[in-house]
């Protein structure tokens, strides 16, 4: 388990500031969900926390250490799952190791029993191993991002970070989705950062929330203080009525998966 402090981080692109001195900390096993506008700084703060991009001031450590490159213990999930469609489910997961096992014997799959355990493994967490055979170009987009997320698990990283992991998908698979993402975070003990676009699925799924606005942090509180006002002020004038509906179905089942 890791621990991550943000520590007044700011990010410019020329005269852009995506991220004005974004500072917070997430202690070891939280999983936050990280809100805001397009454009307001959430890929910038998730990159930035991933070492993909250094910030032009401040400073992101990891159990204190600061992060100034990609690092094995800190897995990124993307919108596009790049993942490789004329391999299987079990393939593409298996990629997750190349890390440890390299590239030449990665493409020859000769990695050994232990990661290709893992693999299998994570499918199960992300409820595909039946599908394990499948060519993952015939599987739908959710199905394809959960074979995404199995892939970072092989990685065996201490942090997950996920960008936007399901703003291309239908209502219905992006629910599973951050089901399967939450499921996985809690039975592996991970530290997790998810951005989301969506206010319903953030206030379903969410424990903790930071929200941004022009690069600015303008909410870091937990779900009882959540509330319309605050959402008024991460997302400004935007029509917020509905967003919190959640059928009683839909929460039972979320409780089921989260014991
Ligand atoms: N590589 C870059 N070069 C120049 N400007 C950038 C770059 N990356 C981000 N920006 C700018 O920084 C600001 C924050 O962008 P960022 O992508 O982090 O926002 P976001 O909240 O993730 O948006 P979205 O939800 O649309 O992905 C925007 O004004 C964006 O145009």
């Amino acid at each position: 388990m890791s621990n991550i402090t943000v520590d007044g981080v700011t990010k410019e692109f020329g005269d852009t500031v995506a991220l004005r001195d974004v500072s917070f900390s997430v202690p070891e096993g939280e999983f936050v969900i990280v809100l805001g506008v397009s454009g307001s700084g959430k890929s910038t703060l998730l990159r930035c926390m991933n070492g993909l991009t250094s910030p032009t001031r401040g400073e992101i450590r990891v159990d204190g250490t600061p992060v100034k490159d990609p690092r094995k213990d800190i897995a990124m999930i993307f919108q596009q799952h790049n993942i490789i469609g004329q391999m299987s489910a079990y393939s593409n997961a298996l990629t997750g190791s190349l890390s440890r096992t390299g590239l030449l014997k990665s493409l020859l799959q000769l990695q050994d029993t232990e990661e290709k355990y893992r693999s299998l493994d994570a499918l199960d967490t992300v409820g595909l191993l039946d599908e394990s055979r499948q060519r993952a170009r015939q599987m739908s987009g959710g199905q394809q991002q959960r074979v995404g997320i199995a892939r970072a698990l092989v990685q065996r990283p201490n942090i997950l970070l996920a960008d936007e992991p399901v703003a291309s998908l239908d209502p219905g698979s992006s629910q599973q989705v951050m089901r399967y993402l939450r499921q996985a975070a809690k039975e592996r003990d991970l530290t997790a950062a998810i951005s989301l676009h969506q206010v319903n699925l953030a206030r379903k799924f969410g424990e903790r929330f930071i929200g941004l606005r022009n690069g600015e942090l303008v909410f870091d509180g937990y779900r009882d203080e959540f509330s319309m006002d605050v959402i008024d002020e991460i997302y400004g004038d935007i029509d917020t009525e509905g967003m919190f509906e959640a059928s009683d179905d839909e929460n039972a089942d979320e409780q089921a998966v989260t014991k």
